[in-house]
């Protein structure tokens, strides 16, 4: 069995459109086509193969599951209907976004959770382990404690358990069980790997402070951030000055917080302290100029990094040229060694162009695969990412393998939102270990060494903070992992005053507190607003206040795209200070339904004319990439007609680096209207006001989805005004569901 034979979704997904149905591809044996079964720790009411079908038709399963299942059967030669239910259940928890199947979240006596269940599992968890171990087409490793040292480099027989230890090439099977985790193996690669690194990257030191820097260090963060304007009470800890601390010391940063916390402030302020830090040593020792790189998942959010990154270095700028007082004072007792035009220079060299991680990483026509990879590293010495909470384990694997060893990596995010569209939930995995307290504070957990180069640099007692008892991923390392060491968590919102509707809302939902959440709708802020879902038989008047509510906020752009006046740039900023939210995206409140009845009321309201499927002011969203065009899944652009072109009707669309890319209508990829998008869309996005629509009875499918990341990520795309469509019962049962995302990730950083 190769690799090809555990993809990725992606090319699960595209491997599956093009085969034939499975059934009519194989002699499938009776074991698998005959039943009622009842052997082998299995009951089942139905031959496994009917089971699966009836499950697919159910859509308990995908018919990706299902061809899973039977096709590996066949390859393996493995027709045990046990090994048919787990292949099955362990390829629907990809198609929901786990990388893997614990085997304590199975469900012994009803796994498909059906109503009347027509199969079970009659061992027990040690029994369906050790059955397991028994197929050939899983590898099973042992625990640490047992580990029984490997006698060859050949490939090894499956049915000997393998060491923990064992190399990643040696593992030839395509399912690995792992401490009572099932992978796919393709998965399970990327979960060690990436825990690899990350857990390295934790314990390298980026910077060796001694004498002579420190002191220099110390008094550049205190100028960075002086103690009167420390986070609104001065008793608190600087948590952004011991931020840029360790990420000036270590090769690993993890800047986590809230909108508004200031996470784009504290990376300015730490890239403007590189650049300071570097120049110095340019003039000792000749070495080139760092090469820092800004990158984001998504064009709209590298958009959306420059503009915070430039705005942070103009406040910055003026912040140094009040410092001439401060350096005065500090040269009467000692020398500093920047001057004011030393500062000035190396905040000019902060660089301020976003990317997006696939231009970064070099995408590759028709391919998975990137140009830049551990056989091609990018050259750089260090990267920012932006919006990490949307990276998902395998682009996280592509990230850490193409990043040459000796650089920096800053992961920028909100681990409170929505997790990556693809499987896993990275950044919230990083955060696992801490444990947040009351008043929104978390307890941090530093090494010793760590807590005491934070205290010397920032002049602050963090040893109550100091924690020795995580040891992450034992498998390869020698020595502790500090993941601990690597986190820092910005917990007091800037841009919501802190009384403000919308952050006491966001703040709520994210701690699942019913009461509060009343409390706050309850409140009538100005900047908060309630639709409550009125279905009459002759309509929903929360539904036609929204509409109108909207036919006034997008009649702004509209306007403007009849008048002719404004650059296209303009309106295209001008649509995109409002924007409708769906949690769906089928149904009469979904993103199809909401968009058609916009579609209708401003035609109505005659702002825009949709006598065909291009016309003038039509908002679109791009759903597949075009790396030809330049045009990534999620733009947004409005078709607009184009000056330069006698008025002809264009497709337009603001790229990263703020310049316009404008598309002949009929080239662009598979796309839709957009006067609303779902929220899962909106992440990196933020608008001045939100609509977020939620359904008014929701399908158990549909509740599946309707989480408090969910609603938290809608919300928290608000800046200055928020709308919600739904009923109380939706929103708060809602507010009270987790996302659980199955990954071995936190328990490879964390130890368990
Ligand atoms: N320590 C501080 N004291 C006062 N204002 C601050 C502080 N830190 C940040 N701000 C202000 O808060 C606002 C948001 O800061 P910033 O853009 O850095 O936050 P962010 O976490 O990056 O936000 P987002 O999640 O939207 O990207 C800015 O106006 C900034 O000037």
């Amino acid at each position: 069995m190769t690799h090809s034979m555990t993809p990725t979704m992606e090319e699960k997904k595209a491997n599956s459109l093009s085969s034939p149905d499975i059934d009519t591809l194989h002699a499938t044996p009776a074991a698998v086509t005959q039943g009622p079964f009842i052997s082998e720790g299995l009951s089942t009411s139905l031959p496994i193969s009917a089971l699966l079908k009836q499950w697919e038709e159910e859509d308990r399963l995908t018919p990706l599951d299902r061809h899973f299942s039977l096709e590996l059967s066949h390859i393996h030669q493995e027709f045990s209907p046990l090994f048919l239910l787990i292949c099955a259940l362990l390829s629907q928890q990809l198609s929901q976004q786990h990388t893997c199947l614990p085997l304590a979240h199975i469900q012994l006596n009803n796994p498909l959770q059906e109503k009347i269940s027509h199969c079970q599992i009659t061992c027990s968890r040690s029994e369906l382990t050790e059955k397991l171990t028994r197929f050939s087409a899983i590898a099973c490793l042992e625990p640490a404690a047992t580990n029984k040292p490997l006698a060859t480099n050949k490939p090894l027989a499956m049915s000997q358990p393998l060491a923990e230890k064992t190399p990643l090439s040696l593992i030839q099977s395509p399912i690995i069980l792992d401490k009572g985790y099932l992978y796919l193996q393709r998965y399970y690669q990327f979960e060690r790997q990436v825990s690899q690194q990350l857990n390295r990257l934790a314990r390298d030191n980026a910077y060796s402070l001694n004498a002579d820097n420190i002191d220099d260090i110390a008094t550049t963060l205190n100028l960075l951030y002086p103690k009167q304007t420390s986070d609104v009470n001065p008793a608190v800890f600087d948590w952004q000055k011991i931020a840029t601390a360790t990420a000036l010391t270590k090769k690993l940063a993890v800047i986590t917080g809230g909108p508004g916390t200031g996470k784009t402030t504290t990376v300015t302020k730490l890239l403007f302290l590189l650049c300071l830090q570097h120049a110095s040593n340019i003039e000792k020792t000749d070495a080139a100029p760092l090469s820092i790189k800004l990158v984001a998942p998504t064009g709209k959010a590298a958009a959306r990094l420059s503009e915070s990154i430039k705005a942070s270095k103009l406040r910055l700028k003026a912040e140094i040229k009040q410092w001439s007082t401060d350096i005065k004072t500090i040269n009467a007792n000692k020398t500093y060694p920047y001057s004011a035009q030393q500062h000035l220079t190396a905040l000019a060299q902060v660089p301020e162009e976003g990317a997006t991680l696939h231009r970064l990483l070099g995408v590759i026509p028709n391919s998975h695969k990137f140009r830049h990879n551990e056989n091609n590293p990018l050259r750089l010495d260090l990267l920012v990412v932006d919006e990490a909470s949307m990276v998902d384990l395998p682009m996280m694997f592509k990230l850490l393998h193409a990043l040459p060893s000796h650089a920096r990596l800053i992961l920028l995010g909100d681990q409170d939102q929505l997790a990556s569209v693809e499987a896993g939930a990275v950044l919230a995995d990083i955060c696992a270990g801490l444990a947040e307290q009351a008043n929104n504070q978390w307890r941090m957990r530093y090494s010793p060494a760590h807590a005491q180069v934070l205290s010397q640099l920032c002049d602050e007692d963090l040893s109550p903070f100091i924690d020795n008892t995580h040891l992450g991923d034992t498998t390869t390392q020698q020595t502790e992992s500090n993941i601990g060491d690597s986190l820092c968590m910005l917990m007091h919102s800037h841009r919501f005053k802190g009384d403000a509707g919308i952050g006491q809302l966001a703040n709520a939902v994210n701690h699942s507190n019913k009461q509060q959440i009343k409390r706050v709708w309850q409140a009538e802020h100005p900047e908060l607003c309630w639709l409550e879902h009125q279905v009459h038989s002759r309509g929903n008047l929360g539904l036609t206040t929204l509409l109108e509510q909207s036919v006034a906020a997008y009649g702004r752009y509209l306007t403007m795209v009849h008048n002719q006046l404004q650059s296209s740039d303009t309106i295209i900023e001008c649509f995109n200070e409002y924007r409708i939210l769906c949690a769906m995206r089928s149904g009469e409140y979904g993103v199809e339904g909401i968009n058609q009845s916009m579609t209708q009321a401003l035609w109505r309201a005659k702002l825009i004319q949709p006598t065909q499927e291009f016309y003038a002011g039509r908002p679109i969203i791009i759903q597949s990439n075009d790396y030809n065009l330049g045009l990534f899944n999620g733009d947004i652009g409005l078709i607009l007609p184009d000056k330069n072109r006698n008025n002809k009707l264009m497709a337009h669309f603001i790229q990263a680096d703020a310049s316009l890319l404008s598309v002949l209508p009929a080239r662009l990829p598979q796309h839709d209207t957009c006067y609303a998008m779902t929220v899962h869309k909106s992440q990196g996005s933020e608008f001045n006001q939100v609509a977020l629509v939620l359904p008014v009875n929701p399908s158990p499918a549909q509740k599946q989805l309707l989480t408090k990341e969910l609603i938290y990520t809608g919300i928290t795309r608000a800046k200055q005004h928020f709308v919600c469509l739904g009923s109380e019962k939706v929103f708060e049962q809602a507010s009270l569901k987790a996302t659980q995302r199955a990954s071995g990730l936190a328990r490879r950083l964390w130890g368990d």
